[in-house]
């Protein structure tokens, strides 16, 4: 295992909030990792700068030992928690931008991947309910071999049994060496998904521990250990 992520002293200020406050963080391959905190913790800010969306922070973001850049804009395959194509695209357009944009783009899986999540209309995004909309992205993100795969609420808007599918399709469809990083606020469906979690509080890392020694630790689930650390925080 090695550290495809290090973090340090990472803070970031949008004028007067402090929304991260001297992070650190060190994350390995091959872990399925829970980002987790309430509204307003910090959790898509510390996303926006690894995938470099955000550019300006203080601190050091290394990812596979090298800083932001394109190289490493290139190695994480990212789930925005919203869709971000526009509407009057044709998928297969969509397709074709992430295939020529990526060159670990898997066609294969992705067949695979729309087949297993029943999309059958394959003409224009506008056609798609918002959930199919979800699943398309989920589609795309899952088909790229990257070493780093970051998932912003994947199951936001789904039903309960395409949750499932999805989560599944998280689980068996990575690269078993790939780190994955997966923010959100429905524990309770995810907790034995996560190898390790993150517990993020008003911008600080509380608690960076496997997901075992925080169950063993509250003698209860993660569900609610989650909750009894940020009893006071809502
Ligand atoms: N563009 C922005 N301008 C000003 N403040 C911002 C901006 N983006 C985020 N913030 C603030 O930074 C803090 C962290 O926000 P962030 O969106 O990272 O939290 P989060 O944990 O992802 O929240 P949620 O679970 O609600 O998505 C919050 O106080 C938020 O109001």
């Amino acid at each position: 295992m090695k550290n495809l992520i290090e973090v340090k002293g990472l803070t970031k200020k949008y004028g007067n909030v402090e929304a991260l406050k001297g992070v650190n963080l060190e994350l390995t391959s091959g872990k399925i990792v829970g980002l987790l905190g309430p509204n307003g913790s910090g959790k898509t800010t510390i996303i926006k700068i690894l995938t470099g969306l955000l550019k300006q922070y203080e601190g050091e973001v290394l990812i596979d030992g090298n800083p932001i850049s394109n190289l490493s804009k290139g190695l994480i395959s990212y789930l925005p928690d919203q869709i971000y194509f526009e509407k009057w695209m044709k998928i297969t357009d969509v397709v074709k931008y992430f295939s020529d944009m990526y060159g670990d783009f898997n066609q294969e899986r992705f067949n695979i991947l729309m087949e297993k999540f029943k999309i059958q209309d394959r003409t224009y995004i506008k056609k798609l309910s918002k959930g199919n909309q979800e699943k398309l992205q989920l589609a795309l993100i899952l088909s790229r071999d990257a070493k780093i795969y970051i998932f912003d609420e994947p199951i936001g808007g789904v039903d309960p049994v395409v949750r499932e599918i999805i989560l599944d399709t998280i689980l068996n469809n990575h690269n078993k060496d790939a780190l994955i990083i997966l923010s959100t606020h429905q524990i309770y469906d995810v907790e034995e998904l996560f190898d390790e979690v993150i517990f993020l509080k008003y911008g600080e890392v509380v608690l960076h521990k496997p997901t075992k020694e925080v169950v063993e630790e509250y003698n209860m689930n993660l569900n609610e250990a989650f909750k009894e650390v940020f009893r006071n925080a809502f």
